[in-house]
């Protein structure tokens, strides 16, 4: 039998929060075709002769503000997690970013030095994104045929729908919010413009990005970012017993100028403060770990716009991170396909 292994993939930091560090992260992550999906020309003119030469320094100074002692937390958090699932699994697991010097191909190449003929690829997203799950795939599949053309590579799917994933989140949240005044939760996910949902539609035509669309079942959601957003508000609502107008979903960190998924976070806490709101709870399920979006853009940012306009208590509900039902999830995943590989 091959020998497997497992690649956990996650986004990426910069090496420091100084200003050179934040602009070489920042040019590599910007410069993706994925992520800023606009012609070559128009993405250098946009990337290189603006976004680098105004972002960095603002960018590193949220960063400094969040940064551990041992690195920035995104990173410290996925290697904690990568340490925790090998506790509970025999494959061999290994950790990469998609940005940064934790490279894919160092981490297919310490699978391939441990033997390993097979691995498991796992996008540490719950929702699929072509910004996000969609270039991880695509870069490790060159890699492969580039550099390791005789490995197999299978994927975990977006597991924002998994009833045992929506199980743990709800419960994570549960239990956090025991210990928190709320009146409110609310579900914020990382925005992306309107467009990459539409780019994302395989159908080519049911995304219209109308407000119904989402809820209208279709082989488009199976990659549409918006729906499967919208779908982990609904079930862990639902498991949860939400009662209706106390809970719904934001989305966050928007950059430039086109039009990103609606409603905008910071609009929306200042709406729930502005309308009565004393104490909110926000959560952010389209990440695993920790990062600057959720200590800085949350945390802090956030708070002080609730605050601001009124609201009394804000309180953040950590990522997943090393949950242990999260940790034994994960490992639960690594070993059925261990048993029964995905085909990608
Ligand atoms: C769900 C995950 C993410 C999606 C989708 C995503 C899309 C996306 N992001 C940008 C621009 C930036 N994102 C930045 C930080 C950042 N983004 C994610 C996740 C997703 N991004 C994470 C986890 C982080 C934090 C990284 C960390 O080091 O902690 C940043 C940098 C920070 C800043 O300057 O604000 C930018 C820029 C775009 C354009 C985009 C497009 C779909
Ligand atoms: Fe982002
Ligand atoms: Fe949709």
């Amino acid at each position: 039998m091959n020998k497997k292994g497992v690649l956990l993939v996650n986004l990426g930091s910069p090496e420091s929060p100084e200003p050179k560090d934040v602009k070489k992260y920042l040019g590599e992550f910007l410069m993706d075709e994925r992520v800023i999906d606009v012609p070559l020309w128009a993405r250098t003119l946009l990337v290189k002769g603006i976004v680098l030469n105004t972002r960095p320094k603002a960018s590193a100074a949220a960063y400094k503000k969040i940064w551990w002692e041992d690195g920035s937390p995104l990173i410290v958090l996925s290697e904690q997690l990568q340490e925790k699932v090998q506790e509970y699994t025999e494959f061999p697991v290994a950790l990469a970013m998609r940005y940064g010097s934790m490279t894919i191909k160092k981490g297919l190449q310490e699978l391939v030095d441990k033997g390993v003929e097979e691995v498991f690829l796992i996008p540490l997203y719950p929702q699929f994104a072509m910004a996000t799950t969609e270039t991880i795939l695509v870069l490790a599949e060159d890699i492969r045929k580039e550099s390791f053309p005789d490995l197999k590579i299978d994927s975990l799917p977006a597991f924002y729908n998994n009833p045992e994933y929506i199980s743990v989140l709800a419960n994570a949240i549960k239990d956090d919010l025991k210990h928190k005044k709320h009146d409110y939760l609310l579900f914020s996910y990382h925005g992306v413009p309107e467009r990459h949902i539409r780019k994302s539609d395989i159908t080519k035509s049911h995304c219209t990005i109308d407000g119904s669309c989402c809820k209208t079942p279709s082989p488009a959601h199976e990659f549409c970012y918006r729906h499967q957003c919208l779908e982990v508000t609904r079930l862990v609502a639902e498991e949860l017993k939400l009662e209706k107008d106390t809970y719904s979903t934001s989305f966050q960190s928007r950059l430039g100028f086109d039009q990103w998924l609606l409603p905008y976070t910071d609009r929306t806490i200042e709406r729930l403060g502005k309308s009565g709101v004393e104490n909110m709870a926000i959560v952010t399920p389209a990440f695993v770990s920790d990062c600057l979006e959720t200590l800085e853009e949350i945390a802090m940012e956030g708070e002080e716009l609730f605050q601001e306009v009124g609201g009394k208590e804000f309180s953040t509900i950590p990522c997943l991170n090393t949950n242990k039902d999260w940790v034994a999830l994960l490992a639960q995943w690594i070993n059925e396909w261990a048993l029964a590989p995905i085909k990608a």
